[in-house]
């Protein structure tokens, strides 16, 4: 981002910062970005490990705001020289309605987009998914595929429709002249399936094994391969995005890039066994127990529960005909973008990732006795 002359003098900030991949990119900043100065964390919820992170020689500020109030957004913006934007709403369990998904994702981008207008911020990176491309509705897989894939990226879900929608904004913005004259730079991350310290849905498929007496219950064809890459390898690639967007702005402006590393292509069950395995759970069945149609009619069932339930209480189990869609599309992806680009190699080997995340999960159950 900037030569010695400006070593300690970047201002950073993070949207999303205190969830589960924004805590990473935050940590990971503070260890490997020597040129920071102060880092602002932006959060609708603020999480308590902030203060830790106060007593370091960077200075940590906490912003408690939400990015669909345009004029929280526009002041937290004003003067940092980078904007990490991770905050969004991921839901595809029918916990919100699609309006308030889209107010979060795609209005909540547009405010960001238009700060770093308005006030002269220069570099923004977006964190897309790989549900902007698929799996598509027709469920077509996407096999180890690249950001050059022709792939039919049809959605009819919220969570999709926004994430598609809020990129193209943020590409579409690249070049546009912020206050002072000079051209807005962005660009889109692309995580698969996140996994590691902190991923709620793991705890849930933890949570869910120690119910039925330590086991699960395969549900997905072992064949199904689902895209899947290391939390501190998401945060790494920010990390680097945010330093080379302006030294290789004309290669990396308006561009996107999966994220990926060396975690192997599995199901989506088979890889999470990769952690619950050694933390005592057990998959049964090499093939699905329930054929197809019976999955689809209980993820219809849950949709009608869900709807008929709404009035009482929140019914927002795992299964619905999305997330089996989506576990049950295969979509992998092999690319090295990234590298050529802007020099990423990941930072944790599998074994490591591995390792991390299983001693999460270890812990996660001892915190639970
Ligand atoms: N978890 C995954 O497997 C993947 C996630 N992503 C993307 O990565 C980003 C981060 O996702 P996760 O860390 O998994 O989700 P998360 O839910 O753990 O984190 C999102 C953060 O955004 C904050 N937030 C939500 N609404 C906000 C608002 N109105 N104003 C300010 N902050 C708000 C939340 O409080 C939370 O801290 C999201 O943009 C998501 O679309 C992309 C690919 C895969
Ligand atoms: C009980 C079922 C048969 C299995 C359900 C598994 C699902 C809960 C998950 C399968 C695929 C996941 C999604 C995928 O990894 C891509 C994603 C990208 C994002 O940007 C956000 C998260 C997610 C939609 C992720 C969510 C859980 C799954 C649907």
């Amino acid at each position: 981002m900037a030569d010695s002359a400006q070593a300690q003098k970047l201002v950073y900030l993070v949207t999303g910062g205190c969830g589960f991949l924004g805590e990473h990119v935050v940590r990971m900043l503070l260890q490997q970005e020597p040129q920071l100065r102060e880092l602002r964390i932006f959060d609708l919820h603020l999480g308590p490990w902030l203060e830790e992170l106060k007593t370091g020689p960077v200075q940590v500020t906490a912003i408690q705001g939400d990015v669909t109030q345009a004029h929280e957004v526009a002041a937290a913006v004003a003067g940092a020289h980078v904007v990490i934007h991770t905050a969004g709403l991921v839901d595809v369990f029918g916990k919100t309605s699609p309006e308030t998904i889209h107010e979060v994702n795609v209005q909540g981008t547009r405010n960001v987009i238009e700060a770093c207008v308005q006030t002269g911020t220069r570099f923004l990176v977006y964190t897309s998914s790989m549900e902007v491309v698929g799996p598509n509705i027709k469920g077509q897989p996407f096999y180890r595929g690249n950001e050059n894939t022709p792939y039919e990226a049809v959605h009819r879900h919220p969570y999709p429709c926004s994430k598609a929608l809020a990129e193209q904004l943020v590409l579409e913005a690249n070049g546009r002249k912020v206050l002072g004259g000079l051209p807005l730079v962005t660009c889109a991350l692309r995580p698969t399936g996140i996994y590691g310290e902190g991923h709620q849905i793991m705890r849930d498929f933890y949570h869910q094994g120690l119910r039925l007496g330590g086991r699960l219950f395969r549900a997905i064809p072992a064949s199904v391969e689902h895209g899947r890459v290391y939390v501190g390898n998401v945060a790494w690639m920010h990390v680097l995005v945010a330093r080379e967007l302006e030294h290789r702005a004309a290669l990396m402006g308006g561009q996107v890039y999966f994220c990926y590393d060396n975690s192997p292509y599995k199901s989506y069950e088979d890889f999470n066994m990769e952690f619950l395995g050694p933390c005592g759970l057990r998959l049964v069945g090499t093939r699905p127990l329930l054929p197809y149609w019976l999955l689809l009619f209980l993820a219809a069932l849950n949709v009608l529960l869900q709807w008929l339930l709404r009035p009482l209480l929140l019914y927002a189990p795992l299964l619905n005909p999305y997330t089996l869609a989506m576990a049950n599309t295969t979509f992998t992806v092999s690319t090295d973008k990234a590298r050529r680009h802007f020099g990423y190699e990941p930072l944790f080997s599998w074994e490591e990732s591995r390792t991390r995340t299983i001693r999460w999960v270890q812990a996660v159950e001892g915190s639970a006795q």
